[in-house]
């Protein structure tokens, strides 16, 4: 069974009187997850790493820690550790003196201290590297030392503020892998800070997309990337072509002046809504032979699929991913399924789709 480990209650946080940087967030992270903050820039993502790791206190609401209310708790008497985007290791000291600092400060025993920085430099696979330089290291071995240095204290949680950034993209997706494999085998929280949508759908268990101090909407990577519940979160995970809408009534909704099934219930009759369909569930056919038609307008060869993009009669252009080839100013039809047509209300927000949800009486797809 999982058990909890941090519990935000309604925490609001500006930090000078003025703009709120968090604006009422509420949630639960779980012991030995790896959890993903994923949003643009400025959007309080590192905000929350600083109130959980307790280097500043909400300006309301309550944090708790494994049962513990720890608003006032400092930092250093949390059992967190943070790595930082720039690995914030000491130039001067070799790795094993980086990995052994915070114990040094502690006054833990030069034999404990010694045996605890072995095993934690062998855990990311730095055996052998105690006396080199961290002028001698390379980037990905940097953050692995930042990380031995982070586990090397035992914490409950580790936070990770954008941890992969300074990588270039090849050792960045090895990177990716090597954490995920690392939170696996230590069975640790970790909360992982990043703007990068792929990188959090590769290596979460659970996803927060969060936008100006909200919570747009949490859960796994495959829940929010086939269930995104409004338009902000379409749009920020992957790419998608979004289109105004209206629904007819359960199970049925109109755009491009035509109507077609979907498998979203609970709206209203008449109401306007946002209509999803990612650009790999648009398949491409012969003109007429399928739900809407369009002109193709571009089209790139990108290693696995061809991407085109499109334009209907009304003028909304369609992204189609596809293996299949099409010739520039082609008409062709685009066929897609009930199922990958996404209805979401306007400015939906997760409390209230949940809410919605649970008055229509279960799952909205199944
Ligand atoms: N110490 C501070 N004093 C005043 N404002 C701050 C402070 N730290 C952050 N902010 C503001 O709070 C907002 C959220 O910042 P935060 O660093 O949490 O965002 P973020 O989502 O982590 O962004 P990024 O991805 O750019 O790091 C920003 O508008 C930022 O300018």
């Amino acid at each position: 069974m999982t058990k909890p480990i941090i519990r935000f209650e309604h925490v609001s946080m500006n930090y000078n009187d003025s703009k709120l940087i968090l604006d009422d967030i509420s949630f639960e992270l779980e012991e030995g997850k790896f959890y993903t903050l994923l949003g643009p820039s400025g959007c309080g993502k590192t905000t929350i790493l600083r109130l959980i790791a307790g280097f500043m206190e909400p300006t309301q609401g309550d944090i708790y820690f494994d049962g513990e209310l720890v608003n006032n708790i400092p930092a250093n008497e949390r059992q967190v550790n943070t790595v930082f985007q720039d690995y914030a290791l000491f130039p001067h000291l070799n790795v094993f003196e980086n990995v052994a600092f915070g114990l040094r400060i502690k006054k833990v025993n030069n034999k404990e201290v010694t045996e605890r920085v072995l095993e934690a430099l062998k855990f990311v696979s730095l055996a052998g590297f105690e006396n080199r330089e961290i002028t001698e290291m390379s980037g990905g071995q940097r953050q692995r030392v930042a990380i031995a240095r982070a586990i090397v204290n035992d914490p409950k949680v580790i936070l990770l503020d954008e941890p992969l950034s300074a990588l270039d993209l090849k050792l960045r997706s090895e990177m990716q892998y090597e954490l995920r494999e690392l939170q696996q085998r230590l069975g640790k929280t970790f909360v992982f800070v990043t703007h990068d949508q792929e990188e959090a759908l590769a290596m979460s268990d659970e996803i927060f997309v969060m936008n100006e101090g909200k919570i747009q909407q949490s859960g796994t990577p495959l829940d929010i990337y086939d269930e995104p519940i409004n338009r902000f979160v379409a749009d920020f995970i992957g790419e998608s072509n979004i289109v105004e809408g209206r629904m007819v009534r359960d199970y049925l909704v109109e755009f491009n002046g035509k109507q077609f099934e979907c498998v979203d219930g609970g709206v209203k009759p008449n109401e306007k809504v946002d209509i999803i369909i990612r650009p790999e569930d648009l398949v491409i056919t012969t003109q007429g032979a399928g739900m809407i038609d369009v002109e193709v307008d571009t089209q790139l060869f990108r290693g696995v699929h061809y991407e085109l993009s499109t334009y209907d009669a009304d003028g909304n252009e369609w992204l189609v991913h596809s293996t299949k080839k099409a010739e520039v100013g082609e008409t062709i039809g685009l066929h897609f399924d009930p199922e990958d047509v996404h209805v979401m209300r306007l400015n939906e927000t997760e409390e209230a789709f949940d809410i919605r949800m649970e008055a229509y009486g279960g799952a909205e797809d199944e």
